[in-house]
Order: C-alpha cells, then sequence, then structure tokens
C-alpha cells in the first residue's frame, strides 16, 4: 500500500464554506504537516478522513480501504488526538483509560503507563481540572498505547509549551522508526513542521494547494526581492502576493529555477519558509 490516506475528489458544504474537489494521496511510512490559514478547511478535511463528516461528493480511503466496509478495523488502526477535549471533562483519565482500553485490541498497559509518567500525568483527576496542555498529552498518551499504525493529530502542538513541544515532535520522530506507522497532522508552527515533517499538504479556502516533499518545496519556492522595474504583466504571473513598496517588490516564486534564469543577477532568491509560503499565497496566485 503506497497512499495511507486517500482523498478522491472529496467535497463538502458548509454555509458560507466549502471544501472543494480534493485530491490528496498521503504517502504511507512519513509524516505529513497539514497547514493552512484559519478557516482553510483543516479540521473539516481531518473529520473526512476520520468519518466523522461524510463528504457531499468522492470517497476517502484509508489504508486502502473505504469506512463502508472496514470501519471497525480502520479505527483500530488509527490514533487520533484532536485539538478539543473529546473525553467526557468529569471522568478521570483512570475511568477514561479503562474505557479505550477495552475498545481496543491491541492496548498496551505498560505502554500507556510509560507515556503517562513521561507526560506527568495524574491518574485521579477529572480531566476538566488538566490543563490544555495536559488534556492534549492525556489525548496522545491514550491514543499511542493502541499502538495505531497513522496517528492524525489536529493542532497537537497548539497547547504546549516550547519544551514539551519539542518533546513531542522528538517522540514523534522515535516513533517514525517503525517504518509501518504514519502521521498526518495540522498545525500553524510552521516551525515545528521545518522541523519534523517529510511531506507538507497546503489547503487554502477549502483548495489543496499542493501536497509536496519537504525537499521538493525548497527546490521549487523562494522569496524574490527586486526592483519594480522588472515587473511587467508577464513576469507578474511568475510570483504569488506581491508586495511593491519605493523600495522595490517581494513576492514568492513556485517557479524558482525559470525565475532565477530570466532575472539572473537582478534579483534577490532566498529560501522559502512553510510560513513564507503561507503569507504570500494568502490571496492567491
Ligand atoms: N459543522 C459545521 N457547520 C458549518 N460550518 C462549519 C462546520 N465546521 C466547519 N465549518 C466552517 O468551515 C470552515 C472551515 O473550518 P475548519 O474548522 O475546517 O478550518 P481550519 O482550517 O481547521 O481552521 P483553524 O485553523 O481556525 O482551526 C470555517 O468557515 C468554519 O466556520
Amino acid at each position: 500500500m503506497e497512499h495511507i490516506i486517500e482523498l478522491n475528489n472529496v467535497s463538502k458544504q458548509f454555509k458560507g464554506f466549502k471544501l472543494e474537489n480534493v485530491n490528496l494521496k498521503v504517502k504511507q511510512g512519513y509524516i505529513t504537516g497539514f497547514i493552512g490559514a484559519n478557516g482553510a478547511g483543516k479540521s473539516t478535511t481531518i473529520k473526512l478522513i476520520m468519518n466523522l463528516l461524510r463528504p457531499d461528493t468522492g470517497e476517502v480511503k484509508v489504508f486502502g480501504k473505504d469506512y463502508a466496509s472496514h470501519e471497525k478495523w480502520m479505527k483500530q488502526q488509527i490514533g487520533f488526538v484532536y485539538d478539543a477535549n473529546v473525553y467526557y471533562e468529569g471522568l478521570k483519565l483512570s475511568v477514561i483509560r479503562k474505557i479505550i482500553a477495552n475498545a481496543y485490541d491491541d492496548w498496551d498497559d505498560t505502554l500507556f503507563e510509560r507515556y503517562r509518567d513521561m507526560f506527568e500525568l495524574p491518574l485521579n483527576r477529572p480531566i476538566k481540572l488538566f490543563s490544555k496542555g495536559m488534556q492534549m498529552k492525556a489525548s496522545l498518551a491514550l491514543a499511542l498505547a493502541h499502538q495505531p499504525k497513522l496517528l492524525i493529530m489536529d493542532e497537537p502542538t497548539a497547547g504546549l509549551d516550547p519544551i514539551a513541544r519539542r518533546e513531542l515532535l522528538e517522540l514523534l520522530q522515535q516513533l517514525m522508526m517503525d517504518e509501518e506507522k504514519s502521521i498526518f497532522f495540522s498545525s500553524h508552527i510552521t516551525t515545528d513542521l521545518d522541523r519534523i515533517a517529510d511531506y507538507i499538504a497546503f489547503i487554502r479556502q477549502g483548495k489543496l494547494e499542493f501536497y509536496s516533499s519537504i525537499e521538493d518545496i525548497k527546490e521549487q519556492f523562494a522569496v524574490v526581492k527586486g526592483d519594480t522595474a522588472l515587473l511587467d504583466r508577464d513576469t507578474r504571473s511568475f510570483f504569488s502576493g506581491i508586495r511593491e513598496t519605493d523600495a522595490g517588490f517581494q513576492a514568492l516564486t513556485s517557479e524558482r529555477v525559470e525565475v532565477e534564469h530570466l532575472f539572473q543577477h537582478d534579483v534577490i532568491i532566498e529560501p522559502a519558509s512553510l510560513e513564507d509560503i503561507m503569507y504570500y499565497m494568502k490571496g492567491g496566485k
């Protein structure tokens, strides 16, 4: 199985928002970071992948299977970490552990204890008294203890302090030593993704802009700076999000080689970070 997640022509409409004709094939065995501005459709896409929402049109496959015929098996293989506390808030972690342990065939209590210890989570305190970061850690410990082949997370680093964030990223990298595993997670903290993601999926206003390896992104994208006199109708077509001032222009290109060839030493070409890409592509091409 080459693709762990497949979305084929998936659309989903809400009042005032449409996820439009998304085609996404996520490679198995890698960490994929899912980025996009607020309201771009990340959580909606993740809910579709988790079968918490049904697409209006198109199909969703995970592990090459569809939910209609393999839901139980598929859910056993997926660890899901969500940005809101999905567990009944009044329950203690010890009670939630029992409920989750019963639901999963591959639950490993020793593993759960190892993560609980690592994250310093108390068993006998109601989850509602956990801090946001602790809730995220509890959700992660519960997800990892059933040894999922695919870990899907919506904003897992959002509520974590810088140290806990780094520890989580290290943990994710350790998990990837098992080549069977895949991780798909959304994040606004693009520096986290610069650090650990192999692939990036970028969604903008309900449309998937690209799914590319970090290497390809580095090769294709660049921030270009130069004199505004260089801009005409033809040259503008190479750029997204052109910012013009008296000092010159700055813009993003996804055609780095062509731009280098065309402008040669007349422009400054700098590597584009994921944040640059999101920033300049905000308004579209
Ligand atoms: N159940 C729903 N009913 C109606 N509209 C919805 C529903 N869920 C999401 N939306 C709308 O769909 C759009 C996309 O929301 P979504 O939560 O997928 O964005 P996101 O990329 O995860 O954003 P953020 O980064 O802010 O979490 C938003 O405009 C949101 O208001």
